[in-house]
């Protein structure tokens, strides 16, 4: 299985409560606003912690209340795109990029920025960005750190139509060819219809 998840967690006056039991692809996490979307990606990424259940991931256990285990954010190698795409300000955008850089595996680096249209933005400051190109710049750093799963917080939200188009490809080509378990919140019906092996609602 790609993603094992049954969690509760009390959040302020919000009671969330998340199972998701997906084989391999891309799962949608659709529910309306408030629903803890965004908290049950945090959760998966390790960076809340669940009052009670378990998070698995490509069978390995991240988490498990019952037996104490939680494993650390970064040892969970998640790579986390969020809804805002928070990028180290004091760093161009190239160092953003490499910053989670592992070994020289995975996705090319050059065939990425290129994908991503981003080759012309290497020496610019975050801070110089259009949400657009911090949106890509924040894929391309997620999917350059090499990791084991991703979890996509409406990636494609504040992006024009050419580039909604390229990037979907580009996660296609995660899900199906580079096998990535991915768990994505879009509000997007056609994003989640055309995007996602499975529909998860919250
Ligand atoms: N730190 C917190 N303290 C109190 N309440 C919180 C906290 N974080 C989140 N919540 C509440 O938990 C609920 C879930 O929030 P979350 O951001 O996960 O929802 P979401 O489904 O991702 O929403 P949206 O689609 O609007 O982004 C909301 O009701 C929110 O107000």
């Amino acid at each position: 299985m790609s993603f094992d998840v049954d969690l509760t967690k009390r959040l302020g006056e919000a009671e969330i409560a998340c199972r998701i039991e997906a084989g391999e692809g891309l799962t949608v996490l659709f529910g309306p606003s408030g629903a803890g979307k965004t908290s049950v990606l945090n959760m998966v990424a390790g960076l809340v912690e669940p009052d009670a259940g378990h998070v698995r991931v490509a069978g390995e256990t991240l988490f498990d209340g019952g037996a104490g285990l939680d494993v650390p954010v970064a040892e969970r190698r998640a790579g986390y795109v969020f809804q805002e795409p928070r990028l180290f300000p004091h760093l161009r955008v190239r160092s953003n990029l490499l910053y989670g850089r592992r070994a020289d595996d995975g996705l090319d680096v050059d065939e990425t920025i290129a994908l991503l249209g981003i080759a012309h933005l290497l020496d610019r400051w975050p801070r110089t960005l259009s949400g657009g190109e911090a949106r890509r710049v924040a894929i391309g750093r997620a999917l350059l750190s090499d990791p084991r799963f991703l979890l996509l917080d409406e990636p494609l939200s504040s992006l024009d139509r050419a580039r909604r188009e390229e990037i979907m490809t580009l996660i296609e080509r995660l899900r199906d060819t580079m096998k990535l378990p991915i768990l994505m919140v879009t509000h997007d019906r056609e994003e989640a219809a055309r995007l996602g092996t499975r529909i998860v609602e919250i």
